[in-house]
Formats: structure tokens, C-alpha cells, sequence
């Protein structure tokens, strides 16, 4: 994918994920206007970015994906998140759990003063969208660029998990997407017929023999041009050495969350105090920039079963997983044909809740202990199942910012995780409710063992530092360039960066704050209506 590039273009994108993606595509379909698209890392080309279980090996691959290291937190740990670097971004190895996500989260946005930023118009977008295996309806969309399946064929132990979920209220849904209440269902999925629906495959694919866009892989933004405050330009690194691309209308930043707060610091946009650290002149002092980063903290809880066969024996032996590929390759059915999980529940940890908290992933695959070479986590030879609980709306923020001009340079990632009494009083209750599901009848009669956190963690500070020192990251992360109506923040409702001329950011970044339990579906959805706003913002010119 390297097509020479004219020297200037109507517009250029930076980032191929779920928000450059869908901008792109949506840009390009006027012929008269010429696009460029530019990516970091490379085409999306491994058979592994098709093959939904495939992310097990890519989120891991330097090929296809950056990992972050976070500064310590809590008793002195890190993490590492993985973010996309290849065509289609984190939606090339992501998890592809499809979740539109609840309209009072994006009617929020319009109560918050993001005027036109509402459920009426992320649901008209989201059926636009979709093209969806259960068929139209008031929320959801066929016909659309991104196929959308449910997960199946049913499985003892989650239809056992699903009726004990219904004793607390959870009832089942064909589509969970299809209601704001307490519910639980097969997740669907962005996955046709076995294979990913990457934003990659839903809208570049499509647009890739238009004449109009021209799409570089292995090409990254180092910083924006600018002639005093207007974008003018982008430099870029591509293997052969650095190069500039001029711009005639905008440049739309969709790097991600942890990447487009960087490239508006390289490029001077940020606050004062962390650009002069960096060694970087103050173009635009914007002292949001990098801040307000959410992410989700969960916690898996795994247990052991019998009486059920789960999908331990399938994927623990090398035999057996031969035999799941053979049965993949010829009938892309099977358990590779899904993504991470079976079933998502989303539900009040609490009846005094005034919306459903807490949102849950099972599968009856446990992995209780890690390789000690590979470091990888190994699928147990007895059955089992892991049940992910996390709370929805996390309200602790942290920050990623440069510490040099130097692109190549990691940034300071702050995660903060249950710093506000919101989130350790949420974390305690998502947990013990957890452990209630999985104490109930009919799943309980399976379990034989909680392998995890184990019953050691059970008082109320011992689920704290659980939650924040052993749990998982949702890699949801989000609300670095935050949207917001004042001066300070990032960028306004059209998404434009305050301060700046010819400049949005069009991605995960902008959500001031968590819109569901995963981000994808609403960084879609949010993109499509940014690209009605830019076509009309420049149509008026
Ligand atoms: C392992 C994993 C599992 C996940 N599972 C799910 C799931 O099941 N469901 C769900 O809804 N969400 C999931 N997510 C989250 C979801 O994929 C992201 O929220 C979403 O893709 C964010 O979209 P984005 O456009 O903001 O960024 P991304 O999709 O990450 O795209 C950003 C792109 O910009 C490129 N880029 C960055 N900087 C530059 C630069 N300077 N120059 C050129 N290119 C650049 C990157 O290489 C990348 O391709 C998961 C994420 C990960 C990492």
C-alpha cells in the first residue's frame, strides 16, 4: 500500500483505527476530494487479523501492536496496555465485542453543553452502521459497512450462567445491545461468517480503488506544520526518511488515546508546564491536553467446574487445537470462530443503583497459571470458566504525556485506578456481586473452586488493592483530548482543537467519559457523525 503521494490534499488523516477509518472512507466518497490516510504500522495482511481468536498472538505482536508501560501505581506495580499499530488500528486486534453502549451516556454528552451530541444522533449513526444478523430495528441498522453476529451455537455452562444471572433480576436478550436494562446475552460481535470485521476491512477495504484516497502504511506523523496557529501540513516518517504532506482544508488526528495527546504536544499544543519539560515551544497553550485518561479496572474472576465441559479440553492440548484450526479453515464454525467471550451481561451491582454499574464477560475458559518462558497464560486441563467484572463509569483520571520532543521516545502514562471513593466503593461491590452470580443456582452446582482472586481476598481493603494492583484494564482507554464547551477543553463540539485552525481530533480521545462497557462500536458512531460535521462545516465555507 504505497502509492506516491501528490504533494497536497484536501485533507489528511492521521491513524487508521476506529475513528481515522470511518473518516476516511466517509471524506473520500466525494471523488473531488482528495484524501490521505496516514498509518504507523503496516498493512493488516497476517491471516491472524482475520481469524477472530487470532488476537491471542497479534495484541502480542510487535508487528501489529505498541505496548505502553504505565508508571507504578499502588503498591509499586505497572501494567502494560497494548494499543494497535497496523491497518484498522486496535480494532484489527481487539476483542471485537460489539457494544452500542446506553442513551443516557450519550444524552450526557448534550447535558454536559456538546450541543447535537445526543442517543437520537449516535443511534441514527449506529444503524447507518451496522449490518446487523438479527435484522433491523429501532436500534439497530442493516446494510450498513460492519456486519454484526451473535455469538453461538448455545454452551451448557454459559446458558447455566445465563439462568443464574436471571435469578438476580439479569434477565436474557437476543440482542444485547437492544436495551438500557439489567440483561444478559450471547455478546455480538463485529464478525461475519468466522471472520473480523476489522475498520480496516468495514471501510477501507471498500474505498481502497478510489482514485481520491491514498493510504500509507509504515508512515507516521511526527508533528503538524503550522504557520502560526493554522495546520498547514504534516511531517511524517516513512522508511525511506522524513517528509512533509501539505494540507489544503484540515488535518484529522485519529492516532488514539494514548497517541493524539502526544502528537499535539510534539507539535506544541498542550500545557505549558509539561511542554517546557519536554524541551518543546508553546504554540497553543491547551492545559487539557493528555489529561482525563479513563480506563476500565476489572477483575477476572476464574473458577473451576465439573459436571461440564466447558472449552478447557478443546484448547489445552496441541491435538486438540490442531483439530479446532482444521475445523476453522474448512467451516470457519468452531471455537477459534469467536471472539474472547461468550456472554456479556451489563447490571446494577446494587439495587439502589440508579442504571445498570457494572458490565460482565463469561466464557468457560480458564487460565489459571502462566508459562514461566513465554510468560503466556496457559489454558487449564480441567474445565473451567472465567467471569471479567467491571464497573462501567471508572470517575479516577489519569494522564499520558511526552517527556520529549523525540517521537520515538515512550511517554509518561499515569493510570490511575480507584483513586476516588466512587470507584474503590464500586470495585467492592461489582466483586462481591460477582461472586454472588457465580454462587448461584444453576451455575453453582458446577464449581467446584474459586482459582481467582481465591478466597484470601475478601474483606473490603483486600478488594481494593485487588481490584487495583491484580486486575485487568479494560484497554478501553479514552478522553485524553476531551470534548467539552469550555475554553480549556481540547476540542469543541465540531471536534475542532481549541486555539488551533484546520485541526480536529476524531477518536477515542474525545469522549470526556466512558460511553459503555467497550469503545469501538461508539468510537464508529462517533466518527460517522463527525464526518456529517466536517462535510458540512467545509460544504459552508
Ligand atoms: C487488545 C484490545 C482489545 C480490545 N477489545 C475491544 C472489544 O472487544 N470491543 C471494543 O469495543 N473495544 C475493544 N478495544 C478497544 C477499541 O478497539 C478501541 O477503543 C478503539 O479501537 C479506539 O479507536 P481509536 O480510533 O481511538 O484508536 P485505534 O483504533 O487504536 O487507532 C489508532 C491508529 O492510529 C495509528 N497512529 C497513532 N499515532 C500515529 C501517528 N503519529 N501517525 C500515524 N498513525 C498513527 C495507530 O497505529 C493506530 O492504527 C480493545 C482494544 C485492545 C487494544
Amino acid at each position: 500500500m504505497s502509492e506516491r503521494p501528490t504533494s497536497v490534499y484536501d485533507y489528511i488523516v492521521i491513524g487508521s483505527g476506529a475513528g481515522g477509518a470511518v473518516v476516511a472512507n466517509r471524506l473520500s466518497a466525494d471523488p473531488a476530494t482528495s484524501v490521505l490516510l496516514l498509518e504507523a504500522g503496516g498493512p493488516d495482511r497476517n491471516p491472524m487479523h482475520l481469524v477472530p481468536k487470532g488476537f491471542y498472538f497479534t495484541m502480542n505482536s510487535p508487528r501489529s501492536s505498541q505496548k505502553y508501560r504505565t508508571e507504578p501505581y499502588g503498591s509499586g506495580v505497572t501494567a502494560e496496555w497494548a494499543k494497535g499499530r497496523v491497518l484498522g488500528g486496535s480494532t484489527t486486534i481487539n476483542g471485537m465485542v460489539w457494544n452500542r453502549g446506553w442513551a443516557p451516556d450519550y444524552d450526557a454528552l448534550e447535558q454536559q453543553g456538546m450541543i447535537g451530541w445526543n442517543w437520537e444522533r449516535f443511534v441514527q449513526a449506529f444503524r447507518a452502521i451496522e449490518d446487523h444478523e438479527l435484522g433491523p430495528g429501532p436500534v439497530r441498522g442493516v446494510g450498513g459497512p460492519v456486519p454484526v453476529s451473535i455469538a453461538s451455537p448455545p454452551e451448557e455452562a454459559s446458558d447455566a450462567m445465563i439462568e443464574a444471572m436471571g435469578k438476580h433480576g439479569i434477565g436474557f436478550v437476543e440482542d444485547p445491545n437492544g436495551t438500557d436494562d439489567d440483561r444478559v446475552g450471547y455478546v455480538a460481535s463485529n464478525i461475519k461468517r468466522g471472520t473480523r470485521m476489522s475498520a480496516a476491512r468495514a471501510y477501507l477495504r471498500p474505498a481502497r480503488k478510489r482514485r481520491n484516497l491514498t493510504i500509507l502504511t509504515h508512515t507516521e506523523a511526527d508533528r503538524l506544520v503550522l504557520d502560526g496557529t493554522r495546520v498547514t501540513g504534516v511531517e511524517a516518517r516513512t522508511r525511506s526518511g522524513s517528509t512533509v504532506f501539505d494540507v489544503r482544508r484540515e488535518v484529522i488526528v485519529a492516532g488514539g488515546p494514548l497517541e493524539s495527546p502526544q502528537l499535539l504536544e510534539r507539535s506544541g499544543i498542550g500545557r505549558p508546564d509539561v511542554l517546557d519539560a519536554a524541551g518543546i515551544p508553546v504554540v497553543v497553550a491547551s492545559p487539557r491536553v493528555g489529561e482525563n485518561l479513563r480506563e476500565h479496572r476489572g477483575v477476572t474472576l476464574q473458577v473451576s467446574l465439573s459436571g461440564v465441559e466447558g472449552f478447557n479440553k478443546q484448547a489445552s492440548s496441541f491435538r486438540r487445537q490442531m483439530w479446532a484450526g482444521f475445523k476453522y479453515l474448512f467451516t470457519r464454525s468452531g471455537l477459534i470462530a469467536h471472539g474472547g467471550y461468550n456472554v456479556v451481561a451489563a447490571y446494577r451491582s446494587d439495587p439502589a443503583s440508579s442504571r445498570p454499574d457494572t458490565h460482565a464477560f463469561f466464557t468457560p475458559i480458564s487460565t489459571s497459571r502462566v508459562n514461566p518462558i513465554s510468560g503466556r497464560l496457559v489454558v487449564d486441563k480441567s474445565p473451567g470458566a472465567r467471569f471479567v467484572v467491571s464497573a462501567t463509569y471508572p470517575t479516577s483520571a489519569g494522564s499520558v504525556h511526552v517527556t520529549s520532543p523525540d517521537p520515538t521516545k515512550p511517554p509518561r502514562v499515569v493510570a490511575s485506578f480507584l483513586e476516588t471513593q466512587h470507584d474503590r466503593d464500586l470495585a467492592v461491590k461489582v466483586l462481591r456481586k460477582g461472586r454472588e452470580i457465580l454462587a448461584t443456582e444453576p451455575f453453582s452446582r458446577y464449581v467446584t473452586q474459586e482459582l481467582e482472586p481465591g478466597p484470601q481476598v475478601s474483606t473490603d481493603e483486600e478488594i481494593i488493592e485487588f481490584t487495583r494492583d491484580s486486575g485487568v484494564a479494560g484497554l478501553h482507554t479514552l478522553g485524553t483530548c476531551a470534548m467539552g464547551p469550555d475554553d480549556d477543553d481540547v476540542v469543541d463540539g465540531h471536534l475542532r482543537v481549541r486555539g488551533v485552525e484546520g485541526l480536529r481530533v476524531v477518536d477515542s480521545s474525545v469522549f470526556p467519559q466512558m460511553p459503555s462497557g467497550n469503545c469501538s462500536a461508539p468510537t464508529q458512531a462517533l466518527a460517522w457523525i463527525a464526518s456529517d460535521i466536517i462535510i458540512a462545516d467545509n460544504a459552508v465555507r
